[in-house]
């Protein structure tokens, strides 16, 4: 069972289902070595010393080691020049011991974002950021899919079954990461998609009337219980870091108020412990497939 009922609301546990793929992944990654000879290899570069970056960072590099893969990590000074960092992308670009290349977002100002996606071959783009790959996207192809929007399909899945089709989905944000391609992502699914921004008038009636609400603003308890339509399915993708509390520790809220939020929805994703571990799971998915792909080698069952 990867789900408990505590308040009015399930609540959809990232971490079981996350840590379910991730088992999977490591038995895949296994098969490729003992019937291949093949061990895929993923490199992480970070830029500079943001606090949040480098636990995701490590969260990355301890998931890809567990699975069975090679991890290879580049931390760049925050000073560093946008040639510097293109020079690194063009070295694993051509290792053959590198099947994904992820570099780690947001950039320090100076590095041009579109610039150093860009640069990354398409067929080692694990975050999909790649406009080959979201063009490919939304033009009905399956390249490798931005990992935080993959891992809210996959919560919703496994929350309500594999018919999403017709169900109202209102993605609160439109970001690249998560917005954007969750949208494609849930069109694919047959729901009717409806994304909404800071200028979207009525905001909260707009939210009462999705059965599938999700929260991707980066502000801490932006959505609130009254803009959820009962029995609603929440999926709340915000991460924001708070002072600390008297006793001294930071807080990690979502941008739903989870509280007044669970007593209203059907299902709901807490933070922590919601979305951020499938971005992981779905990172290493995503590098399973590219090694496949690059080698020439069957994709793995029920990918
Ligand atoms: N190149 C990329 N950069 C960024 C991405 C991305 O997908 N690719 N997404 C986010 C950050 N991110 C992955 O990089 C990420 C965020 C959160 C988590 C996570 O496991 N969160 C935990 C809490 C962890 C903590 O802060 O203590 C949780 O929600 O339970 C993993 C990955 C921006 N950059």
């Amino acid at each position: 069972m990867t789900t408990t009922t505590e308040t009015a609301a399930t609540r959809i546990d990232g971490k079981v289902i996350g840590g379910e793929i991730r088992e999977r992944i490591a038995r895949e990654v296994a098969a490729l070595q003992a019937d291949h000879g093949v061990t895929p290899g993923l490199a992480v570069v970070l830029v500079g010393g943001d606090e949040a970056s480098q636990v995701y960072v490590s969260h990355k590099r301890k998931a890809s080691l567990a699975a069975g893969m090679e991890s290879f990590e580049h931390y760049l000074d925050e000073d560093t020049s946008a040639d510097e960092l293109l020079a690194l992308i063009d070295k694993l670009n051509r290792d053959p011991a590198v099947n994904g290349i992820l570099v780690q977002l947001p950039l320090p100002a100076q590095i041009s974002e579109d610039a150093v996606l860009a640069a990354i071959d398409p067929d080692k783009d694990v975050d999909g950021f790649h406009e080959v790959n979201t063009g490919r996207l939304w033009n009905g192809g399956s390249p490798p899919v931005p990992c935080t929007a993959l891992g809210c399909v996959l919560l919703l899945q496994h929350t309500l079954g594999n018919d999403l089709a017709g169900r109202h989905a209102v993605i609160v944000g439109r970001s690249n990461i998560v917005g954007k391609p969750l949208a494609n992502l849930l069109l694919r699914e047959n729901c009717t998609v409806t994304v909404a921004h800071s200028k979207t008038r009525d905001l909260p009636g707009l939210c009462r009337q999705a059965d599938i609400l999700v929260a991707a603003v980066g502000r801490p308890k932006f959505v609130q219980g009254d803009w959820i339509k009962p029995g609603a399915t929440v999926i709340d993708v915000g991460i924001n870091r708070l002072e600390a509390n008297a006793d001294g520790k930071r807080r990690l809220v979502g941008d739903v108020d989870f509280t007044a939020a669970a007593e209203v929805a059907g299902a709901i994703t807490p933070v922590p412990g919601g979305v951020g571990p499938m971005t992981i799971a779905c990172l290493l998915h995503n590098t399973v497939r590219a090694t496949c792909q690059q080698k020439g080698l069957p994709l793995p069952a029920g990918d």
